[in-house]
Parts: structure tokens; C-alpha cells; sequence
């Protein structure tokens, strides 16, 4: 009898890897080292609420939780605190959140300041440790550059990486709908969630189509893993092509994002063998590096970016436990602090169309020139990205269409394009919500771009994050995000930005260069730098 999915998620053991593929990855098979979870800010319900609230969607697919930190080491931070300033309210969870950002910065700056656990701390990295990115401890490199060489295609391995034999390997085709619904449910049950499992991202279904299939994408790095019986779902990972300047050198690229595996699986080092499949089928078209963000520590982040909230539904944001009011405050009046004006402010503001596309080109590529890391956007590219998501009629509320993911806006003065904003929608599934909130609305803020000469900038683009806002309130989002990257550090606390715990750490494959700026979480929230010019999604 064929034993049903649940048999065989149920009973599937550990995969024992493959070893020694190509000469490219030599995992030792052990047993994953448990990530340790992030200490709880306080035993008491109200406090552990508070701080649920406040790490909330940052802390999601940017958690710093993988790092442990020894106890001893926190009380002598704490004695040390006590001793300088007998009056000093910091506390224990204060003093690990700290803690945890200098192990970050320390592996970023490539010291070996880990404590005398170190790499223990941060996992053995059975299997990174076998991949071509930085090791951890290697310290900046004096250049930058591919860490192994591109192959030709035939001795790039042909035959796919074996799986457990209850599974097999699937292309899924995104442009097929029960296909690409099969990978949204996948992801709405199973994809990241917060450290306290209060929200999940909830990528909707033509979000996924609009990011997998941007001009020039490979069906064949749509990598899917069902249970060979039921032909079940049970496992993902996607890659499309990127061009990416880095420090000037332009190099082609893949962006991997919606690596998930199904919670039943969890822990049997599928994971690495998702990720051997989806390089193996990358390499095959001859690119040899990629670009992928997560909220765990990896060797070796080459930046780290913090997150920010801006509040566009206090109540409901309030009601879903994203966040709560200080006691030296009530919900009126934050409401009334952080009210918006009515309607937008830039004249000559309007929704960007294809007739704009060149010009936001060019804009895009003199404004981009800012930062270190950037995706290089053929005219296809920007038509995809900003336009193919708009939507289709009719209109859902005033500012939203039909399936709707990305807002692009121009700022057009005496026929000229001057300024350039986007956002695109990612709502979070409200777990175990008691107040009948099941979606968390949020926007996330997207690339942007201005002629505005430098004296001007921060003026600027105060004014087009403001009516960014506008426009994502009368969309009805309940909370605008954005990251430390690109020029954002200019405007997020003017804006009421509040300044989340979560931190995103961007990594490159194959490629070494010295870390680029993103956020020293060290520096209280100054100290950002404009290194990073890549939205992930
Ligand atoms: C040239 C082309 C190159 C293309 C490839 C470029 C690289 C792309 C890399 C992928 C970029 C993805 C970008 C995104 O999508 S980030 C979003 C990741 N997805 C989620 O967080 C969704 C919820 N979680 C899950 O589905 C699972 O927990 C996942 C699938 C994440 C791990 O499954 P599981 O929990 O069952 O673990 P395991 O026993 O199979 O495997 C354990 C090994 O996996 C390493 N691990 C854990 N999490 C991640 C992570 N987020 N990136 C990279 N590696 C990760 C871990 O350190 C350990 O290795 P090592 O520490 O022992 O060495």
C-alpha cells in the first residue's frame, strides 16, 4: 500500500548527504547543532508581551536569535553596567540584544571575538563550511573577487543530488496556477516566522509569480521537492538572474529567496541539499555567484541592515500584538502624533507609467551610483519590476487594485521625471489572533530614486517617503517597513520610523569583498552607511 504523506513526513529520517559532488561540497554528516532561542526579555506575561510587540515582523526574516550568548558572560556586562551606574535601568535582554550585535559586527569585521565558545556558538556549519563564501574568523579580504572559478558547462555536474527515496526533485512552473498555489501554500504554512510564532509571512500567489518570473528567469531554478506518493509539496528554494555592481565589477548573478521546508521535515538536512540542487542548476547556466538575505547568522554576512516600522494602524497593530503603547502614553495620542496629512504634497506626483520607463532608467542609474551594491536594471527589468505588479482592475479600496504587489510613483515637473518611489505589499499571517485579525497589512519600502542635488537629498526625500506613507494608508496598510540600506537612514526617524530589533544580514556566494555598510547596531542607530543598494524581496 503507498503510504500517505503524513507516513512519510512523519517517518522521514535524517538525510544522510552525498559526499564529495564535484569537489564542491564535502559536508561531514552530523546532526545539525539546535539554534539557541533568543532570551526572553522578562518572565513577566505583560513584559514578554511587550517585547513580542516590539521585535514583531522585524525579528522574522531578521532574528539575531541564532546567536548564543554564555549567562557568564551577561552578568559580568551587567555587574560591569551596575558598577559604572548604580542607577541604570538596562537590563538583561538589553544587555543580549547588545551582545549579540557585537558578535555580529565582530564576524562582519572578521575578528574572532566570539568568546572562548566561539565558532561553537554560531554552530559547527557542517555544511557552509564546505561552500565557497567567507569563513568565518577569515577576516576582510584585501579584494574582492570569486572565491573558485567558473566551470565550463560540462564539468558542472549533470545529474540532479540525490534525495531521500520517499522524495523527489519537481521544476515547478510558476506560470501554471495550481503550480504556483501549491508553492504559496507551501510558504503560508510553513515559511518564516517570528521568534514567538505570532506572525508568518504570507506571500500571495501572484506576489510569487511577479518575483519568480522577472525577464530572462530560468524555469529550472523554480526547485520544488515532493513526497514521490502523494506527490505532495514539502520543500522549495528559487533563484533568478540578477545583474549585480559590486564595488563596480559588474557580475551576473542569481537572487535566492523562498528556501522553506515543510515544518515536518524540519531538522534533516534538507536544507543543504536544496541549496547543492539550485546551485547545481545555476552553475548549469553558467552564473557562479548569488545574493540571498536571511535573519540567521551564516558565514559570513558581507553587510547587516536593521529594520524600521512606521505605524499606519496603531489599533490594529496594537490589537495583533505588533505593538503595544508605553504606559506614559495612550493609544490617542500616538494616533494624533503620528497622524498623516489627508492627502499627498508633491505636485506633479502621479502613478509611474510605461511611457516613464526611460527616464526612471535614468534615474535610477545616476541616483544608484550612491551605494556599493546595486542591481544593474535593464529597461525589461524596470518595466517587470515596477509596472508588471501593478494589478488589475477593479479597484479593492481607493489605493489598491486586484492582486496588487508593487506602487511605483514618478514626480513628474515641466515634462521631466525627477523623482521615483515604489513599495510592494507583504502581509504576515496573524497566528492564534483572538481579535479576529487574520492578515497583518504590510508595505515594505522598494527602491526609489531623485535628481535632487546633494544639498537637497535629505529634504528630498523626506517629501517622497512622506507621501509613500500617504498613499500606503489610503491602500490600507497597517505598518510601512524599511530597512538601514540606500539612503533610508535620512529620513526614518524624521518620519516617525520606529526602530525595530530585527536585523537582515545580506550574503554573497562566490564572491569576497570587504564588508559593506548597512547598519552599526553598535552606534545606537547613527553610524549607517550607504553600502547596501539592493531590495530583497
Ligand atoms: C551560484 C549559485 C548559488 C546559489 C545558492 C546560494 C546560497 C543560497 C543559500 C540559501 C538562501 C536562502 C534565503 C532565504 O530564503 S531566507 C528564508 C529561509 N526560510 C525560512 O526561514 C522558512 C522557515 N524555515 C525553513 O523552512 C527551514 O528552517 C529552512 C529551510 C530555512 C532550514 O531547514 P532546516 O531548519 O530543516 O535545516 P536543515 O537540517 O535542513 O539544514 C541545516 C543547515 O541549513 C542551514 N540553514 C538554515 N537556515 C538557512 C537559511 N535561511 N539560509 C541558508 N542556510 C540555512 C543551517 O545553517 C545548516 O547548515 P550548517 O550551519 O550546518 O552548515
Amino acid at each position: 500500500m503507498a503510504s500517505s504523506s503524513k507516513d512519510v513526513i512523519d517517518s522521514t529520517e535524517p538525510y544522510e548527504e552525498e559526499e564529495g559532488h564535484s569537489g564542491e561540497d564535502e559536508e561531514e554528516h552530523e546532526q545539525p547543532t539546535a539554534s539557541s532561542s533568543s532570551a526572553p526579555a522578562s518572565s513577566s506575561k505583560k513584559k514578554k508581551k511587550k517585547s513580542k510587540a516590539r521585535a514583531a515582523l522585524s525579528k522574522m526574516k531578521a532574528g539575531i536569535s541564532s546567536v548564543a550568548i554564555p549567562q557568564e558572560m551577561v552578568d559580568a556586562v551587567m555587574e560591569k553596567v551596575k558598577e559604572e551606574d548604580p542607577q541604570s535601568q538596562v537590563d538583561q535582554a538589553e544587555i543580549i540584544k547588545q551582545m549579540k550585535a557585537m558578535q555580529i559586527m565582530d564576524i562582519l569585521a572578521g575578528k574572532k571575538a566570539l568568546g572562548a565558545r566561539g565558532k561553537k556558538d554560531l554552530g559547527e556549519h557542517k555544511f557552509w563550511s564546505t561552500q565557497p563564501v567567507p569563513q568565518i574568523g577569515e577576516g576582510p579580504p584585501a579584494e574582492s573577487g570569486p572565491i573558485e572559478p567558473s566551470v565550463p558547462r560540462d564539468q558542472v555536474r549533470q545529474e540532479a543530488y540525490a534525495l531521500p527515496k520517499d522524495f523527489e526533485w519537481v521544476t515547478v512552473d510558476m506560470s501554471n496556477e495550481v503550480q504556483c498555489k501549491e508553492v504559496y501554500e507551501l510558504l503560508s504554512a510553513n515559511y518564516v516566522e517570528d521568534d514567538d510564532a505570532s506572525f508568518r509571512f504570507a506571500y500571495t500567489a501572484s506576489f510569487l509569480r511577479w518575483a519568480l518570473m522577472p525577464p530572462g528567469y530560468f524555469a529550472s531554478w523554480h526547485v520544488g521537492v515532493r513526497v514521490k506518493s502523494s506527490q505532495k509539496l514539502v520543500g522549495f528554494i528559487s533563484g533568478v538572474p540578477v545583474k549585480l555592481s559590486i564595488r563596480n565589477q559588474v557580475v551576473d548573478a542569481t537572487e535566492i529567496n523562498f528556501l522553506c521546508v515543510h515544518k515536518k521535515l524540519r531538522s534533516k538536512r534538507l536544507a543543504p541539499v536544496l541549496i547543492k540542487e539550485v546551485t547545481r542548476r545555476v552553475h548549469l547556466e553558467g552564473v557562479f555567484q548569488a545574493i540571498y538575505t536571511a535573519g540567521v547568522v551564516l558565514p559570513t554576512p558581507v553587510s547587516t541592515c536593521r529594520y524600521y516600522h512606521r505605524t499606519l494602524n496603531l489599533p490594529k497593530l496594537v490589537d495583533v500584538g505588533f505593538t503595544s503603547v508605553p504606559r506614559s502614553s495612550t493609544l490617542a495620542r500616538i494616533v494624533r502624533q503620528t497622524k498623516l496629512p489627508d492627502k499627498t504634497t508633491l505636485p506633479g506626483l502621479r502613478e509611474m507609467e510605461a511611457k516613464d520607463i526611460p527616464e526612471v532608467e535614468t534615474l535610477m542609474n545616476e541616483y544608484m551610483k550612491r551605494f556599493d551594491m546595486i542591481p544593474v536594471f535593464s529597461r525589461e527589468e524596470i518595466e517587470h519590476t515596477f509596472l508588471s505588479g501593478k494589478g488589475t482592475e477593479p479597484m479593492i479600496n481607493e489605493a489598491r487594485r486586484t492582486d496588487q504587489v508593487v506602487w511605483a510613483y514618478v514626480v513628474e515637473t515641466d515634462g521631466k521625471i525627477t523623482d521615483f518611489f515604489s513599495f510592494y505589499t507583504l502581509p504576515s499571517s496573524v497566528i492564534g489572533n483572538t481579535k479576529g485579525h487574520k492578515m497583518l497589512e504590510a508595505a515594505y519600502l522598494f527602491y526609489y530614486a531623485t535628481d535632487a542635488p546633494e544639498a537637497n537629498m535629505k529634504k528630498r526625500l523626506y517629501e517622497l517617503i512622506g507621501d509613500a506613507l500617504i498613499i500606503a494608508k489610503d491602500a490600507k496598510f497597517d505598518v510601512f517597513n524599511a530597512l538601514t540600506l540606500m539612503d533610508n537612514w535620512s529620513f526614518l526617524e524624521d518620519h516617525k520610523f520606529g526602530k525595530g530589533d530585527g536585523l537582515l544580514n545580506f550574503y554573497l556566494y562566490n564572491w569576497r569583498t570587504p564588508p559593506l555598510e548597512g547598519h552599526n547596531p553598535l552606534d545606537g542607530g547613527k553610524g549607517v552607511g550607504r553600502g547596501i543598494g539592493v531590495v530583497m524581496l
